[in-house]
């Protein structure tokens, strides 16, 4: 299964559960996107520790092995010790409590699983492999997002800001709906034409050959 979601995590409670490379980058993301992290292992690496330095009390560690009872006050849990049978005994721990878990050892045994991500101009690249190549979705994406025409990506930022003023200046949700359609009608029109010229000149290139 693979339903997209765009979670917003500010302010919520997330457990992890562990404190090595792999909770490390996960502790990272969900601090930089707003969460309330609480780090839950008998030791963590110094990269962790230093994290309090920058998120002061959006942190706070526990120092000691997986309970049952640690769950109580999670939003979501991030299941990331060494042991995967255990990540798997917290993932099943936190079904029963429905609380959300990411259990880092498998994708499969998992509510939600990470994706990688590529922000440019604004925009937010995320893709997944499930689970099949983790390491090198990234890379892949990374190619395809260098691989975008600059000026696409400018049209697009000029195209958010009409589309942002248009929710905010027109209050009529008819006229609003009709404008928005109008919009991305003619962004689309425009991105036809780019392709067919596009399109038009590789045809005079094989003509040419
Ligand atoms: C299912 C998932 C669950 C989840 O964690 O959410 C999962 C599972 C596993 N990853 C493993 C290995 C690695 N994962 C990475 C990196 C990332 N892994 C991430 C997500 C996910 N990893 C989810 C699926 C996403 C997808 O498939 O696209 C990213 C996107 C996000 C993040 O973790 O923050 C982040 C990319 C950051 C970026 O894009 O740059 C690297 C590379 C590195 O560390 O540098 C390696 C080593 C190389 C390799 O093995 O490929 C293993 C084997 C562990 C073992 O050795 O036993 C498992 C377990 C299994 O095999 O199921
Ligand atoms: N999803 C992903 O992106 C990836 C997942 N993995 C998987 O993630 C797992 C963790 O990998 P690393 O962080 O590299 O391991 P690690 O060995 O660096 O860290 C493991 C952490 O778990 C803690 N721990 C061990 N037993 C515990 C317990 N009973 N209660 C609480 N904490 C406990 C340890 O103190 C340590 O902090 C591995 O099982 C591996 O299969 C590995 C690489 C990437």
């Amino acid at each position: 299964m693979a339903y997209g979601v765009i979670l917003n995590v500010e302010n919520m409670a997330a457990l992890i559960i562990g404190g090595g490379s792999v909770a490390t980058r996960k502790a990272g993301s969900l601090l930089r996107e707003g969460a309330r992290v609480r780090v839950l292992a008998p030791a963590c690496t110094r990269e962790l520790q230093a994290l309090e330095g920058i998120y002061g009390e959006g942190l706070d560690f526990i120092w000691d092995e997986y309970r049952i009872e640690y769950l109580k006050e999670a939003d979501l849990v991030i299941a990331a010790t060494s042991d995967p049978i255990l990540n798997g005994k917290i993932h099943e721990d936190c079904r029963e409590r429905r609380i959300w878990c990411n259990n880092v050892s498998d994708g499969q045994a998992s509510d939600f699983s990470n994706m990688s991500s590529v922000e440019r101009s604004g925009l937010f690249f995320f893709a997944s492999s499930k689970g099949g190549s983790p390491g090198q979705t990234g890379e892949l994406l990374k190619e395809l997002v260098e691989a975008l025409d600059e000026e696409r990506l400018i049209g697009l930022e000029t195209y958010a800001k009409i589309r942002r003023r248009i929710r905010e200046e027109v209050d009529s949700p008819k006229d609003r709906s009709k404008m928005l359609k109008e919009l991305s009608e003619t962004a689309t029109a425009g991105l036809n034409h780019r392709f067919s010229v596009a399109l038009e000149g590789e045809d005079h290139d094989h003509k040419g050959r």
